[in-house]
Parts: structure tokens; sequence; C-alpha cells
């Protein structure tokens, strides 16, 4: 059967690897797909030409960052930043219920949809928070904080850094120009507290594509004072400010300017 003859809301079948990655919470990991399919096609939180790829290009594609992220004794919290339609987020809580998400999405129409769709999964390792990245600076704190497309690093970090820990890591999931953004950002990263940033590919055995990561590591808690007086009013404006050249307001040292290190 072509794509095109698919319904429009049949789930695309697994492909072998999706067992590889989600383990023993396989048929959590289908569901999930066919409630894509379903009701994240008809509330437009996914486009409906990406039903057929919504295994590779989206629930493995976001699943295989697990990687990223070592398996400890306690519990780790994630902080999944523009969640959307779970992307990563519930990938990453149907495969890995040791980690708590918290999946944090200001449109509270995406919101109310991963709420129920949390409950239909059942699944008892996250919490949907309806809110920006920047109103939970005091209210969430994390060792990992996960993105994929919500805006370029730079703003992204922004947004994001007051949410980590100290030694704590953004995992921005990206394009094939992560390598370049990351170039492009390294002296704005420094400013903004990053102390090391990377590239690295996940799901290389299982994906046709694997997934890039650009990571963002901090040293010590960053200052927030520092970003609260630069919190942007609006992401329009904040965006712009954001992309502005900043080695022209102030020079220094690139973060990344010492050996990488791949997560
Ligand atoms: C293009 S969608 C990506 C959704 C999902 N991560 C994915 O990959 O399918 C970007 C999402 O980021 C959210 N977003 C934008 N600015 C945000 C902010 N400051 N804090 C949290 N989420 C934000 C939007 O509401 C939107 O749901």
């Amino acid at each position: 059967m072509t794509h095109d003859a698919l319904d429009a809301t049949e789930p695309p079948a697994t492909p072998p690897v999706a067992a590889d990655v989600f383990g023993d919470r396989l048929a959590l990991a289908e569901q999930f797909v066919a409630i894509l399919a379903d009701t994240g096609i008809s509330h437009g939180l996914i486009g409906p030409r990406e039903t057929p790829r919504l295994w590779d290009r989206h629930v493995l594609n976001c699943a295989v960052v697990q990687e990223a992220i070592p398996r400890g004794e306690q519990p780790q919290q994630v902080i999944d930043v523009g969640s959307g339609a779970g992307l990563p987020g519930l990938a990453l809580a149907i495969a890995r219920p040791d980690l708590h998400l918290e999946l944090v999405e200001p449109l509270a129409r995406r919101t109310g949809w991963l709420t129920g769709t949390v409950a239909q999964l059942g699944l008892t390792n996250v919490t949907v928070h309806t809110a920006r990245a920047e109103a939970m600076w005091d209210q969430l704190h994390a060792p990992w904080v996960t993105a994929r497309a919500v805006s370029r690093i730079v703003q992204l970090a922004e947004w994001t850094l007051p949410l980590l820990e100290a030694g704590g890591s953004l995992l921005a999931l990206k394009g094939s120009r992560a390598a370049t953004e990351l170039d492009e950002s390294r002296t704005a990263l420094a400013r903004l507290g990053v102390v090391d940033a990377g590239v690295a590919e996940f799901g290389v055995s299982v994906l046709d594509e694997p997934t890039v990561v650009l990571r963002c590591t901090i040293g010590e808690v960053v200052d927030r004072r520092r970003f609260r007086s630069r919190q942007p009013s609006s992401a329009g404006s904040a965006r712009r400010r954001a992309d502005r050249p900043r080695a022209s307001r102030r020079s220094g040292p690139g973060v990344g300017d010492r050996p990488r290190h791949q997560p």
C-alpha cells in the first residue's frame, strides 16, 4: 500500500527497530503513535502529511536522545520545553520510566491534548505545565532540558539555561546545521554561562538519519538576574535581540574553545 492510500488516521506500521529503542515499552510507544495519527493530527499538533513518518522522523527520532541521559540510581528530572505534541517529552517518558518529564508548553490547546494523552497512556512520570519556559525559572530546575524545533540556540538558551541545575545540559534537537549554528553562537552562549558545548548524533545504529543534538552545558547555576533583566517582552523582540551578534558588544572567548566533550 502506498502512503497516499493510507487512511489519514491509520498509524504507520511499527518498524522493527522500534523494539530496540522502546524495549518492553513498545506497546505504549505504538499507542502514542496511534494517538498522534488520530487526535494529534485532527487537533493540529502535527501535520497530516507526517502520518507515514511518525515513527522515524518523530517518535524514534526523539526517543533515541535517551542515549544522552545516563541511567542513575535516582529518578532524574528532565524539562522538555515547547513540547507541542509531546516531542521529545512523551517519547522520552515512554522510553525511560526512570526519568520524570516536566512538559512546559504555553499553548493551552496543546497542553490540554498533552494532559489527555498522558492519561490515555497511563504515564505516571509526566507533569504538564501551561507556561512559557521563562515563567518557570523559579519553579522548575533539573539536570536536563530538552527542546526540539522551538527556537535558534541563543534564544533557546536565554529561555532555558535558568532552568538547569549546576553542571546541567540543554539538549537541543537540531538538523544538519547544528554545527554551523553552534559555531555562529559560541560567544553569545559563553556570555550566557555555557562552559562546554558540542554536537552529537544519537540513534546511529537504528535510524537512517540519526538525531543531531546540540548540547550546551553550564558550570555554576546561571545568574538569573542577568537573564531576568533580559527577559523578552515578546518572542519577536527576544528573537531579534538573541540573533544580534554579541561579539560587537563585548569580545571574549567563545564556549567550546576548549576541547569538546560528547555526551
Ligand atoms: C514548532 S513547535 C515544536 C513542538 C515540538 N517540540 C515538536 O518538535 O514537534 C514549537 C513549540 O514551542 C512552543 N514555545 C514557543 N516559545 C516557547 C517558550 N518561550 N517556552 C516554552 N515553549 C515555547 C510553542 O508553543 C510550540 O508548541
